[in-house]
């Protein structure tokens, strides 16, 4: 991945060779950044990727020099002041409302707490009323580490710090909220926990609203969310509350919005010059295009490029396809003494908090040499230490998703890469505006890909197919897809996943005189033949997708997720399986990669997010 990185010239079971025969043969140059502030703890250029840093977001002020108590200058771990905490320091400490946009990576944390935090000191309240400072944030992973970033600046102040997040217990959060010797100032919340806490009784009166990654929690996934808690919260008019929003991406449909939670003489805050990209100018961002059926390998082969060294973020579209991509990579690397894949952590909303927690502790901890694959729940806000490489596997939800993806790698001025993997009919989110302005590159270096073997269960392929056409079907008019393109395109990942033949009695009695090498139940020939993975035809309604031909729609999926809803005798996928009425099956698209098909297991309890 880095071209100065050590590459391997043979990869095993070589299956064809350049993915990148028909790019152009240009190499991503970093754009030279200025160096001229002293950063002393910090090198300009990364020891195990050589790779470009960049340190023009530092300013030369320190935070010795600051105009904030004692107490937070000896919980603040850094000397210098990055340009996003200079330029709202004293505006925030002011009590102005502000609206605040700064590349990611590049300290807005710090920014908005610190100040908050100060005011809370010079007001020398010492009450115990909870959540004076209140701050949201969209994931619970965001949260969990505002509050880590939160009780270090507090570990000087007499103040605490608690979260609130879904998927944890709710009584043991309430008994602290309710406990009056708890102490409990700064409140962190993601927006559905909160709203249980302020509709079950608790009482809040924020003199500070902080709202992290602004621009997410003010679009439609949890619009709904923030009107609600702000309507349980006293009138901002009544009171003297300062508001404060940050985010590295704010469109004007979303600037319009925030105005609703701003008081009117508020101050938009941008770092960025007007002339400047969104994204870091010294990180490499590219594009590698591929057929839908070379995703994987391609993936593999992109992955073991960089080497058991490269600390890597592989963001995936749903928490499904997820899943199963950190499956089929744990089996390659597990099944593969050659393999040069780090350790495979996983993070995707369909796994209990306790395990995404876990997850992202271990993934925090490794030194180097890891990857995550994750869905969306991590794109934004996380700040994993030395994330040499970001990979973006097929669509962003949005041209600000990949910018707040590719934010996770060069962070506070530290090195990174960012690669983009589109299949052929999504190219077009290349030329988008946002995206067409960006320094990106095709991918020249990627020689060659493998044959993978993996087996996935049933149940598991069955659940990313599904997940997959709901992620398409949002971008059918971009991908200029009909609905049947959709399915078939579809049908084509459930076979790469490996969903495998069946054979099938195809009731049609032979005609042509010669007797057929078996016969089905039914009377008819036994063919082989594919039937896309069953999906639930209350699923398919609220797709849109009914009467599109190609699916297996079935009245409701079985207790194990994986297969019509069994009658005694009947239904279900396997030898001898009869065709669905309302199945096409699908019979084109690539083999199965070589993947078996081992037994169905019970699924889990439905949540939904990414
Ligand atoms: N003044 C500073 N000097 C050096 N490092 C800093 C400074 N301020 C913050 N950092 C570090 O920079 C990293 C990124 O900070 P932070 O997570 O707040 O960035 P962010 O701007 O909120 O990013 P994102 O847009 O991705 O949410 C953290 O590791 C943080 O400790």
């Amino acid at each position: 991945m880095s071209n100065l990185k050590a590459q391997r010239t043979h990869l095993p079971r070589v299956r064809h060779a350049s993915m990148a025969a028909t790019q152009a043969r240009i190499q991503p140059s970093p754009i030279p950044v200025d160096y001229s502030i002293p950063i002393p703890s910090q090198s300009t250029s990364s020891k195990s990727t050589g790779m470009a840093t960049d340190k023009k977001h530092f300013t030369s002020k320190r935070f010795v020099d600051a105009p904030i108590s004692q107490l937070s200058k000896a919980g603040i771990k850094h000397e210098f002041l990055t340009d996003v905490q200079d330029a709202t320091l004293e505006l925030a400490l002011s009590g102005i409302d502000l609206l605040v946009q700064a590349k990611t990576g590049t300290g807005k944390t710090t920014a908005f707490l610190l100040p908050a935090i100060e005011r809370l000191a010079s007001s020398r309240s010492m009450s115990s009323d909870k959540g004076k400072i209140l701050v949201l944030a969209p994931t619970r992973e965001l949260a969990l580490q505002i509050e880590e970033e939160a009780m270090s600046l507090l570990a000087h102040h007499p103040y605490g710090v608690q979260s609130v997040i879904g998927g944890t217990n709710i009584n043991t959060e309430k008994t602290r909220l309710n406990s009056p010797s708890a102490r409990v100032d700064i409140l962190i919340a993601t927006p559905g926990r909160l709203l249980d806490h302020l509709t079950s009784g608790l009482t809040l009166r924020p003199s500070v609203l902080i709202l992290d990654e602004a621009d997410r929690l003010l679009d439609q996934g949890f619009r709904k969310d923030l009107e609600r808690i702000v309507k349980l919260l006293p009138d901002r008019r009544g009171t003297k509350r300062q508001c404060m929003l940050f985010s590295a991406t704010f469109d004007k449909a979303i600037q319009d919005i925030a105005k609703i939670y701003l008081n009117s003489d508020y101050k938009f805050i941008s770092t960025l010059h007007a002339d400047e990209m969104n994204t870091h100018e010294h990180v490499p961002q590219s594009y590698l295009i591929t057929p839908l059926e070379d995703t994987l390998p391609t993936l593999v082969s992109l992955l073991e490029q960089a080497g058991p060294q490269a600390k890597t973020m592989l963001f995936c579209t749903t928490a499904r396809g997820t899943a199963v991509v950190a499956s089929i990579l744990q089996q390659v690397s597990a099944a593969s003494t050659q393999s040069m894949l780090p350790p495979i952590y996983q993070i995707q909303s369909r796994m209990s908090q306790a395990a995404r927690t876990r997850a992202a502790q271990e993934f925090r901890d490794a030194p180097e040499g890891a990857v995550l694959v994750t869905s969306d729940v991590t794109a934004r806000g996380m700040d994993f230490p030395s994330v040499t490489h970001v990979i973006q596997l097929s669509l962003p939800s949005s041209p600000a998703q990949y910018i707040h993806r590719l934010g996770r790698t060069a962070r506070a001025g530290a090195a990174g890469e960012g690669i983009l993997i589109l299949m052929l009919d999504e190219q077009f989110f290349l030329r988008l505006p946002e995206i067409a302005s960006l320094p990106l590159m095709p991918y020249t270096r990627l020689e060659q890909t493998r044959t993978l073997n993996f087996k996935l269960d049933d149940r598991s392929i069955g659940q990313a197919y599904s997940a997959w056409l709901g992620f398409y079907k949002s971008w059918l008019k971009q991908l200029r897809w009909s609905p049947t393109e959709l399915v078939k395109q579809g049908a084509v990942w459930a076979r790469c996943l490996g969903w495998p033949n069946v054979t099938v009695d195809d009731g049609e009695p032979s005609t042509s005189g010669r007797a057929p090498p078996q016969r089905g139940a039914r009377g008819g020939n036994v063919v082989a033949t594919w039937i896309p993975p069953p999906i639930a035809k209350r699923t398919v309604g609220l797709m849109g997708l009914r009467g599109t031909p190609g699916l297996n729609v079935v009245d409701r999926l079985d207790d194990a997720g994986d297969g019509p809803a069994r009658k005694a005798g009947g239904g279900g996928r396997g030898h001898g399986q009869q065709l669905p009425k309302a199945a096409k099956p699908h019979t084109e698209g690539p083999s199965n990669n070589g993947t078996a098909h081992p037994p169905r297991i019970r699924r889990g309890k439905a949540k939904a997010g990414p």
